[in-house]
Parts: C-alpha cells; sequence; structure tokens
C-alpha cells in the first residue's frame, strides 16, 4: 500500500453508517473513494456522497457510491480532500485540478475537513512550491491579472493539460496561476483575492481543515486544528 492508499484508508476509517461525504479531486482523493466503495461492498457501510468535480463524480458512481447532487445539499458530515501544500497552522493550497468552488463550498460546508496529503505537500509557506491559483470570469482575466501584478504578483492563464488551450473549470472560469513574494502572507492574500472584482474563487484555504493526515513511511500523523 503506498502513502496515498495508507492515508485514504485511514480517513475512510472515520466515515460512519448515515453520513454525507464529501468526495475531494485529485488523485489522493480518488484513493479515498476507492476505500470508501470498499468498505460498502466489503462491510456494508451506509454511506450517500457529493461530488466536487464530475471526475470524482464519475470515478465514484462507477463503484457504486450513492450519490446525491451539490444542488441538493446544504451540509455535510464530513468532507475528505487532498492539498498542494499544508503549513503548519494549517492552511492549505489548493486548485491543481480546476474545481476550486465546489471544492471551498464543501469544505466550508461539511462538520469535519479532513486533509490528506504526504510528507511532500508540508511547506513553511503558502506559495512556497506552487503558485497560487485564481479562478476568474473569462472576460476579467486581463483586468484581473493586471491587478493581480500591481499587487507584485506574476503568472499567467493555465494552459490545458494538452497545452494547445487554456485550462477551463467545470463552470466555464479561466484559471491564472500567480505567483507572490513571500512578504505577502496567505491572510493578506486571501483578503487581497476575495477584494479583487473578477475574482470568482482563489486556492487558498484558511481556516477551514479540521485535520490534516499525514502519511509518511509507512505511518499516518493526525495534525489537529485548535478550532474549526
Ligand atoms: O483541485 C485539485 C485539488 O485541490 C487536489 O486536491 C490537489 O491538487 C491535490 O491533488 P493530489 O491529491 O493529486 O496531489
Amino acid at each position: 500500500m503506498n502513502d496515498k492508499e495508507l492515508v485514504a484508508r485511514h480517513a475512510a476509517s472515520w466515515v460512519e453508517d448515515g453520513m454525507l461525504v464529501g468526495l475531494g479531486t485529485g488523485s489522493t482523493a480518488d484513493c479515498f473513494i476507492g476505500e470508501l466503495a470498499r468498505r460498502r461492498k466489503e462491510e456494508g457501510l451506509q454511506v450517500t456522497a457529493v461530488a466536487s468535480s464530475v471526475i470524482s463524480a464519475i470515478k465514484a458512481r462507477a463503484l457504486g457510491l450513492p450519490l446525491v447532487a451539490l444542488e441538493q445539499v446544504a451540509r455535510l458530515d464530513l468532507y475528505v480532500d487532498g492539498a498542494d501544500e499544508v503549513t503548519p497552522e494549517l492552511t492549505l493550497l489548493k486548485g491543481r485540478g480546476a474545481d476550486l468552488v465546489r471544492e471551498k463550498l464543501l469544505a466550508t460546508a461539511a462538520d469535519r475537513f479532513l486533509v490528506l496529503v504526504d510528507g511532500s505537500k508540508l511547506v513553511s509557506r503558502i506559495g512556497e512550491r506552487f503558485a497560487v491559483p485564481v479562478e476568474v470570469m473569462p472576460f476579467a482575466w486581463q483586468m484581473v491579472k493586471r491587478r493581480l501584478e500591481s499587487l507584485g504578483g506574476s503568472g499567467d492563464l493555465r494552459p490545458n493539460a494538452a497545452k494547445d488551450g487554456l485550462a477551463v473549470t467545470s463552470h466555464g472560469s479561466l484559471v491564472l496561476d500567480m505567483a507572490f513574494a513571500p512578504a505577502l502572507d496567505a491572510e493578506t492574500l486571501d483578503n487581497l483575492l476575495c477584494r479583487t472584482p473578477g475574482v470568482v474563487e482563489h486556492g487558498i484555504f484558511r481556516g477551514l481543515a479540521s485535520a490534516v493526515l499525514v502519511a509518511a513511511d509507512g505511518l499516518v500523523e493526525e495534525r489537529w486544528a485548535a478550532v474549526r
């Protein structure tokens, strides 16, 4: 069992009969979806899921997990997802995929948000390894980019996987990947991005994680937030 499978199994053991569980997006979230489906099949676990992306919904459906549409959900018991960076304060950077709006909605609406990572995702500050994904309305991208550049940011529109076009989110936004000076901390950036017209959502998740489960060398370490 690799680290992603290990941490996914640990998180799936938290799921109880009758729970409504949010499914994240990405390779680690995929492992969790697989584990949840395994528990349902082997142990008869009664669970309903809501997906953060079309791709996770397809995977869950293929494995036989009962799904409800996001439109039907006001709250959920648990949301489980991966992350690209995690700081010691449990601030996250997410969005190397492109479904930030749904991911942040589910993370906020869940009673508990579990984040699954391996040790390579631990950083001392947000932006250490990756640019910050900023989801923008398509007609606003130039104005948003210029505004963020005036705040010291640099970056561009994200190309799609084939690099012959642009990445487009599941509801039609474009994504700017913007790097900022280390002096701009996550709280300042979060506030700046939230106040920028044309920004739909961004990849900094502050104060949302209940716990981060870190897999390393065959063990899982739980890091709990003081308040959530
Ligand atoms: O939009 C993508 C999500 O934020 C992912 O959870 C994140 O990119 C981590 O993905 P992975 O588990 O594949 O490393």
